[in-house]
């Protein structure tokens, strides 16, 4: 069983962080397309505002899972991340990041990747802390927090077989 965090419980909504941007000339390709790495760096951005939501703390990268760019994403599209934490251990924080991109004159949304990304909470001198445990009181967060261990799980397995 897994040791009860010395700094309480927070719930998984209080850790939930959105943000939306718009594709830009300078975040793209030569084929008018997103660069991943400036994806990738939007996807950290939102993942450290949820662990830093979730434990009051400043928080580092520790690792993030192998991504997937499903569908490209065009100059103009309007490219939304959404992250949460959906376990935790006694100093981590394991984050579901998901991007969307959207074409204005289409109204059209399309699911373009997910990460999961593991955060730490440093305390002030940088060392890992303690974080609160995690606490799911309704049912959408039960069920966010099941989904996302539960695409983790498949995730790794799929990735396991591939590179056997
Ligand atoms: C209110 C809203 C305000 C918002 C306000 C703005 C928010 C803010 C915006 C900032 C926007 C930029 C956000 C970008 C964030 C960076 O880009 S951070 C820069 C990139 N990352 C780094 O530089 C981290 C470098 N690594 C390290 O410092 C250390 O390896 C770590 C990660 C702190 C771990 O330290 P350590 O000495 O290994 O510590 P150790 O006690 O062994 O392990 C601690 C925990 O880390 C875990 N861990 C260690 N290595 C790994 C690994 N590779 N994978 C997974 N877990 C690991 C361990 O399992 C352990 O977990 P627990 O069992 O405690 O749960």
């Amino acid at each position: 069983m897994q040791q009860q965090s010395s700094v309480g419980t927070r719930s998984l909504s209080a850790s939930r962080a959105e943000m939306s941007e718009i594709l830009m000339p300078n975040d793209t390709n030569n084929l008018g397309r997103a660069l991943g790495g400036r994806i990738l760096e939007w996807m950290d951005v939102c993942g450290a505002i949820a662990g830093r939501r979730f434990a009051e703390r400043q928080v580092v990268t520790a690792s993030m899972d192998h991504v997937d760019f499903l569908a490209p994403i065009d100059v103009g599209d309007v490219v939304t991340v959404e992250a949460y934490v959906f376990d935790t251990g006694r100093t981590s924080m394991d984050i579901k990041v998901d991007v969307t991109a959207e074409r204005p004159s289409e109204g059209d949304r399309r699911e373009t990747l997910t990460s999961f990304f593991t955060f730490v909470a440093l305390d002030d001198d940088e060392k890992p802390v303690p974080v609160p445990d995690l606490v799911c009181d309704s049912q959408e967060e039960r069920e966010l927090r099941d989904s996302a261990l539960q695409k983790r799980r498949e995730h790794r397995a799929a990735l396991a077989e591939e590179f056997e």
